[in-house]
């Protein structure tokens, strides 16, 4: 396959490493504002940063390249590229997380909390942690986890550091060198508590399921998510 690497900072590069060992060809590495043929490429992976992102996904959608996204950040536009990926039967993949392990701690997680939804001794708390060079906060996979939740309790929102209404998930969000990412939710009362908690080692895990998902979209048309391409939940 010829990848389109929309962004090669940390990501693109161990994408890049992945993606040659699968026996496939980087035809176009960005990391500016420039103007490229993305039609050299059969499919694009796009980590970039929270402002190129939708330029990015709507450049491929427009020119009929299925496109994956890893770049967190930039959500408020989301449904904007999901009408224009519909309109023009393009493919696009948005994941705030590409590893496989985070993908079954969402699923846990949701189990989880419909299991936590009418124990009322119990107060819900999320924290992320990630390397000092992250720009957003909190991470996309914090806002995934607290979805997860919201849709399957009684809570209204999510909140990052202060919890100012009981319908809310408390989110802290910590910057510490060179973490990749570890996320926990914790279920607390008096008498004791539950956690659940992913702790990536490296980006590999990230970089794989991104690799895997461009594998699995192209010659595909439409909207799809991790649960798709990993067939799981
Ligand atoms: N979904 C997932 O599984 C994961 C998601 N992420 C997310 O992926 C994104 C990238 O993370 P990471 O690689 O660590 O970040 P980096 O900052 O290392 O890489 C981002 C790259 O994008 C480049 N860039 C800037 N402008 C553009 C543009 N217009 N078009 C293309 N590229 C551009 C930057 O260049 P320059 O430095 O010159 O500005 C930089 O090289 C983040 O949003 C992060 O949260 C990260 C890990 C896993
Ligand atoms: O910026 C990162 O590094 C990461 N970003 C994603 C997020 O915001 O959840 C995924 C992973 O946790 C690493």
């Amino acid at each position: 396959m010829k990848i389109a690497l929309l962004g090669y900072g940390r990501m693109g590069k161990e994408i890049e490493k992945i993606a040659l060992s699968r026996g496939h060809e980087i035809v176009i590495k960005k990391d500016v504002d420039d103007v490229i043929d993305i039609t050299l490429a059969d499919v694009a992976i796009d980590f970039s940063v929270p402002s190129s992102a939708y330029n990015n996904i709507t450049n491929c959608i427009n020119n009929n390249v299925p496109v994956i996204s890893g770049t967190t950040g930039w959500l408020d536009k989301y449904e904007d590229a999901v009408s224009l990926c519909k309109e023009k039967n393009s493919a696009f993949i948005y994941a705030s997380n590409f590893s496989l392990g985070v993908n079954i701690f969402f699923e846990l997680n949701k189990q989880l909390a419909k299991m936590m939804s009418s124990l009322e001794d119990y107060n819900i708390s999320m924290e992320e942690i990630h390397h000092t060079k992250k720009l957003d906060a909190p991470s996309g996979t914090a806002i995934t986890l607290a979805e997860g939740i919201i849709e399957n309790s009684s809570k209204n929102n999510w909140e990052l550091d202060e919890k100012t209404s009981e319908e809310n998930i408390p989110i802290v969000a910590k910057r510490i060198p060179e973490v990749p990412g570890t996320h926990t939710v914790w279920y607390d009362s008096e008498v004791d508590s539950i956690e659940i908690k992913h702790t990536a080692h490296s980006r590999k895990g990230f970089a794989l399921g991104a690799v895997v998902a461009a594998e699995w979209i192209v010659g595909k048309q439409g909207v799809f998510s991790m649960k798709d391409v990993l067939n799981i939940g």
